[in-house]
Formats: C-alpha cells, sequence, structure tokens
C-alpha cells in the first residue's frame, strides 16, 4: 500500500508509506474514511493541551500525520511547537525515534510528551523557517555558493541523526529548519515520522531487508523506490535532491506522476539512476560527485561524511556571500498558517482510524459506567 492522507499544501510533495517505524514493519492503519459526524460531540473540545497549560496561538504546520501549532505556556510566557500525532502506532514510533535523538546538536529538543484521547502531544523546542521558505521568501532559487555553504550543514545534521542509530529517512527542504532569535542562523533536522533504526538489539547493522517504498518520491534515493530498507547512505542522496531542488537544478523525475505502484517506482528509480540514455543525474560536478560517493557505498557501509563535506570546500566569490541564514529572525510568524480553528481540529479527526473510534467510544462507555 503506497497511499497517503492528502495533504493541502498545493504543489509540494507528498509523503509516501504509511507509517514511521523504528524497527518494525510499517503500519498499515493509519487512514480511514471516518467522519467525525458519528461523535456526539466535536472532539477539538476535549483536547486540553496539557490541561490548561497552554494557549493555542497557531497552526504552524500539517502533515501526514498530525498537526502542529504554535503554543504559549501560560504561566512562563514562553513559546514552544506541539506536535499532535494522530492517534495510531505510527505516533508512538515517531516518538521513539525522536526519543532516541533527543539532546543530539541540531534536533530540536523534545521539551515533554504525553497522550490526550489517545493522540501523541509533543512539546518541542519552536524553530522557524524551513529551507523551502528561505527559498520563497528570498524570491529566488539558491545560487550554488549558497547551495555549497548549506551542503557541509545539511551533512551534518544527518550525520548527527546516524550517530543515534536512527536513519532520518524523509531528507527534504521542509524537515530542516532555521532556529528563532538568537538560534536564527541555526539549522535545525525535523520529522522523525518515517525515521528507522539500522542498527539490531546488539547494535549491530541490520541485515539488508526491504520494506515498503517509503519517502517523499522527488527526495527518496533510487534503492528506496526499490523497497529495500534504508541505510545511511540513502538519507545522503536524499541531501543531494534535496540541495538540486534549492538550487533549481532540474532534476528529470520532478513533473513525473506521483508514484502509486510499483511500476511507478520502477520509473522514479530508473530516472534516478540516470535514464536509459545514462545521462547523468545533475550537471554540477560536486552534486554529481556526492551522489556517486553514496552510491559506491554497500549497504551497511560507513559514508565518508567528511569527504563528502571537503567537495564543498571552496572559495565564495564576495559577490555571493550573502549568510544561508533567514533575513527575519520572526521566521516562525511569517510562516504561520493562521487557521487554528475548530476546523484545523474536525478535519485533522476525520482522519482517526477505526481503532480509534473503538477506542474511543470504549473510553466513553467506561467513562459513563464510572459514573453511573
Ligand atoms: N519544532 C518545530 N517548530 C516549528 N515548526 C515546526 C516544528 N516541528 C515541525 N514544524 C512545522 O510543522 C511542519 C510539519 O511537521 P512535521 O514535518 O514534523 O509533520 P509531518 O506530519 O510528519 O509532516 P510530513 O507529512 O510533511 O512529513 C513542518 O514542516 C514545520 O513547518
Amino acid at each position: 500500500m503506497i497511499k497517503l492522507p492528502k495533504k493541502d499544501t498545493k504543489g509540494m510533495p507528498e509523503t509516501i508509506g504509511s507509517s514511521a517505524s523504528i524497527c518494525a514493519a510499517p503500519d498499515t492503519n493509519s487512514s480511514s474514511d471516518f467522519s467525525c459526524e458519528s461523535f456526539e460531540k466535536p472532539l477539538y473540545s476535549d483536547i486540553h493541551f496539557g490541561e490548561g497549560r497552554f494557549n493555542m496561538i497557531n497552526v504552524i504546520g500539517r502533515g501526514g500525520y498530525g498537526i502542529v501549532v504554535l503554543a504559549e505556556d501560560v504561566k512562563t510566557k514562553k513559546r514552544y511547537a506541539l506536535k499532535i500525532g494522530k492517534p495510531g502506532s505510527a505516533s508512538r514510533r515517531e516518538l521513539a525515534a525522536f526519543k532516541l535523538v533527543n539532546g543530539t546538536k541540531g534536533v530540536p529538543v523534545l521539551i515533554k510528551e504525553w497522550r490526550e484521547l489517545g493522540c501523541v502531544i509533543m512539546q518541542m523546542q519552536l524553530v522557524g523557517m524551513s529551507l523551502s521558505e528561505f527559498v520563497k521568501q528570498k524570491g529566488r532559487k539558491l545560487t550554488l555558493d549558497e547551495g555549497f555553504k548549506l551542503a557541509p550543514m545539511l551533512i551534518d545534521l544527518v550525520e548527527a541523526v546516524h550517530s543515534k542509530g536512527i536513519i532520518h529517512a524523509d531528507v527534504k527542504p521542509t524537515n530542516f529548519a532555521f532556529g528563532i532569535g538568537s538560534k536564527s542562523s541555526k539549522l535545525y533536522i525535523l520529522d522523525f515520522g518515517l525515521s528507522v533504526t539500522y542498527l539490531t538489539s546488539s547494535g549491530k547493522h541490520m541485515e539488508e531487508t526491504y520494506r515498503e517504498a517509503n519517502g517523499t518520491p522527488y527526495y527518496m534515493s533510487a534503492n528506496q523506490h526499490m523497497s529495500l530498507w534504508n541505510s545511511r547512505r540513502d538519507d545522503l542522496e536524499s541531501v543531494v535532491f534535496t540541495l538540486m531542488e534549492l538550487c533549481g537544478i532540474d532534476r528529470r523525475w520532478k513533473h513525473m506522476p506521483y508514484p502509486n505502484y510499483h511500476a511507478d517506482h520502477m520509473v522514479y528509480w530508473n530516472a534516478k539512476l540516470g535514464g536509459t540514455d545514462g545521462g547523468t543525474i545533475c550537471q554540477v560536478l560536486q552534486f554529481n560527485n556526492m551522489l556517486q560517493m553514496c552510491r559506491t557505498l554497500k549497504y551497511k557501509d560507513k559514508p565518508d561524511y567528511e569527504g563528502m563535506k571537503r567537495l564543498f570546500k571552496m572559495k565564495f566569490s564576495k559577490a555571493s556571500r550573502n549568510d544561508i541564514k533567514p533575513v527575519s529572525s520572526a521566521a516562525v510568524v511569517k510562516h504561520s498558517l493562521n487557521i487554528w480553528d475548530k476546523n484545523v481540529i474536525m478535519r485533522f479527526h476525520k482522519d482517526r482510524t477505526e481503532e480509534d473510534k473503538e477506542m474511543y467510544r470504549g473510553k466513553k462507555n467506561k467513562e459513563e459506567s464510572d459514573t453511573d
């Protein structure tokens, strides 16, 4: 199954695959045609967000697995991001991955997590503008010099995640974001919703195995289209595709239809290998070299992160010494969707699974019988 709840971010690629997985097979139970009409009262009113500890300010992100809201602690007035994951195993697995990488440099701090009505709520350090929003704000794609400055930062972040035994598995421009305030030139890596481990319980590298094609098609490595369980090389291949997108370098699969079936993935796979004409993927030497470095790696090989970063060490021309950082540190306000209203939560709950519905009903019945 390669179906997803649709995102309403027009023109943005969608994540495919049904769930995150830390070590188990992907979940196939994450979407349903459940309608909120069957609830006796709208569920948004049931979520208390930490028993009133927070004031909700805005929805700042919406993805396949839930919504992210900007919230203010009523006592301290500090602002946080609360990720509210749809009930189900995907959110639990995301949380498990997040806990493993928590405290790693470049990962927003996970402050607290709790559950309400089966939803996993994660209170995180607030970050700002994502790389794709950054490019939009500039009004142009990055220059190659800018891309080369950014590359080592992305490689460092991916390496930091790998150092915790985790493959990110969904590396793309929207999953990197700048910090806010004094941290506005610092880059963070977000969203462990599809993350998997590459280590066994004894700390050894897993053997090569297969899983459902998982990730965001434009940025997936060629191997991911072949349903090979991700390893470190795949995240780095996605870094190359991320950089190509940010620098406006055309990719031959950019206009291909969204892949739904194995055969579609084969078409992507072929394009990502260079196509039948044997053409190179990218004319920019540095990006092409990094791609080749990824592709010469065997499944279990540790990537040469330093060697990859060295590809981008070069003198930058004075004219393009624009810092790789947002012009406004109030970025987070800019990227708010400004749609924090009951409809957002209603839509969110529409996606609840039959299992969740049952769980909710069970809980309600129990509460009712307790009060009898
Ligand atoms: N800590 C944070 N601070 C500020 N904004 C955040 C934070 N975490 C996530 N976001 C915003 O919310 C968006 C969605 O978050 P995230 O990618 O974690 O959700 P998702 O449901 O897994 O999304 P997708 O389906 O796109 O993978 C991000 O693109 C980002 O804009």
